[in-house]
């Protein structure tokens, strides 16, 4: 697969999706465009049901736009055939969810395990880097641990080390901590921001947290099915 240096990672360029339920069409995004540069981490911040879960769907290579394409790296994800598309997905980009859907019979090592050995590295290099990240998430002490056994806190790290696992170029977060408290979602996306810088990784993060949003390199909402920069000034854009 051929790669182009100094493309941004994750690059949208006019994409659309329709949803068609019934009588009734949804065209949900209508030709957005989003560049990812390296390393930068992005805020989606738009109210209930514009398109942010969709837009991560669409990026993150789980659903196909109906128009418009999706790059990573310069690679047009549209071109590629099913198994290339998984494997670029695999190989490149790294998701948390709302919930940590973690495997309850694996212990937190394993959990960050998996994906790599399912990427074909070998067992033993999966688990210096699960202990590595782990204990980079302050879960040293943790790594034996089943899913069940952990706070909630400590399972969205334990997320986010396994989404961070095979080095992916992009990060895709959906409400990463939108199920935690005040306190433990603020510790855990200090430690999602740091890592993520760290590695260099760029990063689009849905949110309604506009503290947390202000902390990341830019703002962008979805408006009209469109991505739009998000001011200061627009005020609360959480949705009902
Ligand atoms: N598979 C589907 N079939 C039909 N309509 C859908 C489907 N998926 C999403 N929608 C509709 O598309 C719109 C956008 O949904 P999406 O989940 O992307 O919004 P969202 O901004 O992530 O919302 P929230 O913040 O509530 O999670 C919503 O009106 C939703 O009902």
């Amino acid at each position: 697969m051929s790669e182009m240096i100094n493309a941004p990672p994750l690059r949208l360029d006019g994409v659309a999706r329709r949803y068609i339920s019934g009588e009734e069409t949804l065209d949900v995004l209508r030709g957005a465009d989003l560049t990812l540069h390296p390393g930068e981490i992005v805020a989606l911040v738009a109210p209930s049901g514009t398109g942010k879960s969709t837009l991560l769907h669409l990026a993150g290579l789980l659903e196909k736009p109906d128009a418009g394409c999706v790059m990573l790296a310069g690679q047009d994800a549209g071109a590629l055939a099913d198994r290339e598309r998984t494997q670029l997905r695999r190989d490149r980009i790294g998701f948390v969810y709302q919930f940590h859907h973690l495997l309850a019979e694996f212990s937190a090592r394993e959990n960050v395990m998996l994906p790599q050995m399912i990427a074909g590295v070998p067992r033993r290099d999966a688990r210096v880097r699960a202990d590595e990240l782990l204990g980079a998430f302050g879960l040293g002490h943790r790594l034996e641990h089943l899913p069940g056994k952990l706070s909630g806190g400590e399972k969205q790290r334990v997320a986010i080390a396994r989404a961070l696992a095979n080095r992916p170029h992009v990060l895709l977060a959906d409400e990463p901590t939108g199920n935690l408290d005040v306190n433990t979602s603020d510790a855990v996306f200090d430690a999602l921001l740091e890592t993520v810088r760290a590695h260099g990784v760029a990063a689009l993060i849905a949110t309604h947290n506009m503290d947390l949003a202000r902390r990341m390199d830019r703002i962008v909402t979805l408006r009209d099915g469109l991505v739009v920069p998000l001011h200061g000034t627009e005020g609360d854009v959480r949705g009902g």
